[in-house]
């Protein structure tokens, strides 16, 4: 049974499930992510080794555990011509939004006479990219993640992702490191990966900041380890909305409404819309659709559609502006008669894809943007990762005898009311 739920009649309950989506209490992980943490923390290599085997069903060594160079250059061999000039096009896209994106590396302003205020923008001291792999496959992350980092010339990035089923990494990423120019590459996936690089073992080296999407296990182990790595934003299971009127095509509308709903029965796809007419009419070709889908991602969607995802309807179209203010999802496509009306009225979503050819694939793989974006409501302040993940900002300040002069009082003033004897004496002593 597809969940198709008038919004303002649904019980308060059912309102919060809606709006809370997988965002599930994973407290049950917390506790297995510290036990992986703590024995990876005593034990290095031999623990992350043995988790692996527990938890991926895979064998490795200290030594196969690192890719090697040669590993890089074989799977970019191995993979078709086709599929390399795919992702070699998305990352010169990416590349230019994201070099588009960088601030500048010193700005000044004159605060007063003789008082000079800026920032000096420094990439980040090095990062671990989180590329996650179980239920798909996801080159395009290790693009996302990669290109900004590269672009905010971090002088080290390391990328951790679990192996595949036969030890090994799939050809499309390993191409996508030759593409992007990174070569420090561990099979390693999940728990064990976060607690590694938070910790650093004798093979995988600590790193201060770990960013990517993740599954539930994934995300307990960074909340556990908050205290030893910057983790980045929150990027959990997949959700969207198409956002739609009377005057969408519904055939598009359908097929959309599908792309975030097969990631996993953990994701949420809504259609939100005002008119009944339309979802008559969509209904149709999603059924006609999901024959066309594997077994494992038709599974997804229509678990989806019976739990967290499913149908929104609205009075107007105010009214579903209105609900994805409240519901903040992650991507968003505007297909009404007017998106570029509606786009000044959506002030909280990850991303927001206009008309009816801007399907959410463009921006998951190529258009430019970034399509690793915060997910359960924080998209209600945070925003996608972005080449600002990869730098951080120092605060400059100069100021001349004049200018000091200026300032003397009033900063002594201060000092004062909070009680501070020494900084009072800095500026009143100062010859
Ligand atoms: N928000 C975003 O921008 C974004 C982008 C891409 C993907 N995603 C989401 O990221 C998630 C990726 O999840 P995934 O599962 O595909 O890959 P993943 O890499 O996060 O998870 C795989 C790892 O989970 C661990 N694991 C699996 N079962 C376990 C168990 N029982 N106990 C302990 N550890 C276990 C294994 O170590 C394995 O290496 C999906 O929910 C997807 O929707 C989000
Ligand atoms: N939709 C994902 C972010 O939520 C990104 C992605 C990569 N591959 C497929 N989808
Ligand atoms: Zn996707």
């Amino acid at each position: 049974m597809m969940n198709i739920y008038k919004w303002k009649e649904l019980s308060k309950e059912k309102q919060e499930f809606v709006l809370k989506r997988a965002e599930f209490d994973i407290s049950a992980h917390m506790k297995l992510a510290q036990e992986v943490s703590d024995r990876i923390k005593t034990e290095g290599d031999a623990a992350v080794l043995a988790y692996t085997e527990k938890f991926d069903q895979v064998k490795l060594t200290a030594g196969s555990m690192k890719v090697k160079p040669e590993e890089i250059e074989e799977g970019y061999q191995r993979l078709d011509a086709e599929t390399r000039e795919a992702l070699a096009y998305a990352a010169k896209n990416l590349t230019h939004f994201h070099a588009a994106q960088m601030p500048e590396e010193m700005w000044f302003t004159n605060v007063d006479k003789g008082l000079m205020a800026g920032e000096k923008t420094t990439p980040i001291v090095d990062v671990c990219l989180y590329v996650p792999r179980g239920k798909g496959s996801f080159p395009s992350v290790l693009l996302m993640l990669g290109i900004p980092a590269k672009v905010a010339k971090v002088p080290r990035i390391v990328v951790v992702t679990p192996p595949n089923e036969e030890g090994s990494i799939d050809d499309s990423l390993l191409a996508c490191c030759k593409i992007i120019g990174i070569d420090e590459v561990y099979k390693v996936g999940g728990i064990q990966a976060i607690a590694a690089v938070a910790f650093g073992t004798e093979t995988i080296p600590k790193c201060h900041k770990v960013i990517g999407p993740g599954n539930s296990y994934a995300t307990a182990a960074k909340r556990v380890l908050s205290n030893y790595i910057d983790a980045g934003l929150p990027a959990g299971p997949s959700e969207s909305i198409i956002l739609a009127d009377e005057f969408a095509d519904p055939e598009k509308v359908a097929l959309d409404w599908m792309i975030e709903a097969e990631h996993g029965p953990d994701s949420a796809a809504l259609l939100v819309t005002h008119s009944e007419e339309l979802v008559k009419k969509v209904l149709p070709f999603v059924h006609r659709q999901l024959a066309k889908l594997s077994e494992k991602r038709r599974d997804f969607v229509n678990t989806n559609y019976n739990t967290y995802g499913g149908v929104i309807l609205t009075d107007s179209v105010q009214k579903s502006i209105d609900f994805v203010n409240l519901y903040a999802p992650e991507h968003m496509e505007v297909m009404t008669q007017d998106p570029f009306g509606v786009l000044p009225q959506i002030k909280n979503a990850g991303e927001i894809l206009l008309g009816e050819y801007t399907p959410i694939t463009l921006c998951n793989f190529l258009l430019g943007p970034n399509a690793i974006l915060p997910t359960g409501q924080f998209a209600k302040t945070y925003s996608s990762v972005s080449v600002m993940d990869f730098v951080k900002r120092s605060s400059v300040g100069y100021a001349s005898k004049e200018g000091f002069e200026r300032v003397r009082d009033y900063a002594y003033k201060i000092a004062v009311v909070e009680g501070f004897d020494t900084h009072a004496l800095a500026v009143k002593e100062r010859s």
